[in-house]
């Protein structure tokens, strides 16, 4: 490295010919051998000089200056890599694994995340909120969406609609936020061909077939019917792992290590070299 450096600052220094380079630089103090930073024990004996006085060091601007002169362009304070693209993270899963318990806990946990809120034409369960949990729409109010296409995807889900309305998400996407949609199986299969590989595909699972059906069971939303349908969808369901990009399991008492997890896959995914474009 010494050698490199005296060799080079040895010879008689060319300017660049680049009419990048500022031209204030062009009077810029340039490192000779003798600013080298050096001390006293590190100087070769034959390089002493009798009574020599302490070498100054060059200031820190001193050194830039000279390094951007022997690049030939000034340091950039520009990042180096852009920003990172919003992503859109569909949150699914069987009936009763926990994605509301996940989702709510994410929001109190994560800015600059939108989650979007589903319309849906089921009747409001107690201690949800319109506007909230839900847009609650009548069925003609939903089926007036989907004639005006404001919807980017819907379904019939256990006799009732639910959508996904699109202005949100181009709304949400434009201030900068990152997008989550939570939907069931059926909706994720549908937001997969509309999406493919441009959104993030989280499934989130219980431990057990037994965890999931006790939830279910202590949550005391359904009926009995109801409970049955869901439990054998559930269990159809799980088949469709594979064509999700993570898997998340969210054991009983254990809803904080879920939402760790899903964060973690936010920031591997803000992370990645090849990012995700997303165009809705
Ligand atoms: N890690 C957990 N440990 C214990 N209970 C949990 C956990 N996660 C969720 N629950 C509870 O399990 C029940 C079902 O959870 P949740 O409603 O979030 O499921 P879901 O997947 O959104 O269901 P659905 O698709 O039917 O709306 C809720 O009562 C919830 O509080």
């Amino acid at each position: 490295m010494f050698h490199r450096l005296s060799s080079s600052f040895s010879r008689s220094i060319i300017f660049p010919k680049s009419r990048s380079f500022p031209q204030h630089l062009r009077h810029a103090p340039i490192l000779s051998y003798s600013s080298l930073k050096m001390t006293d024990t590190q100087t070769p004996d034959n390089l002493k000089t009798p009574n020599s006085s302490p070498i100054p060091s060059p200031t820190k601007p001193e050194t830039l200056r000279s390094l951007e002169f022997q690049m030939g362009s000034c340091f950039s304070v520009d990042p180096i890599i852009p920003p990172p693209n919003q992503i859109v993270i569909v949150i699914s899963g069987p009936s009763g694994v926990g994605k509301d318990a996940v989702i709510n806990k994410l929001r109190e946990v994560r800015q600059g995340l939108h989650f979007v809120v589903t319309a849906t034409s089921r009747p409001m369960r107690p201690g949800e909120v319109d506007g909230k949990d839900y847009f609650f729409v009548s069925r003609e109010q939903f089926l007036s969406m989907v004639e005006k296409e404001e919807l980017l995807e819907y379904a019939l889900v256990y006799g009732e609609y639910k959508g996904i309305p699109k202005k949100q998400i181009q709304e949400f996407m434009a201030k900068g936020e990152d997008i989550v949609l939570r939907v069931d199986i059926q909706g994720a299969q549908t937001l997969r061909r509309i999406l493919g590989s441009s959104a993030v595909f989280v499934f989130i699972v219980a431990e057990s077939e037994l965890a999931m059906v006790e939830r279910l069971i202590d949550r005391k939303t359904e009926s009995q019917e109801e409970l049955l349908v869901r439990v054998a969808t559930a269990r159809e369901e799980v088949r469709h792992l594979k064509k999700f990009d993570y898997v998340v399991v969210n054991a009983k008492g254990r809803l904080d290590d879920a939402v760790n997890r899903v964060e973690s896959i936010i920031d591997a995914e803000k992370s990645k070299v090849h990012q995700r474009v997303v165009r809705i």
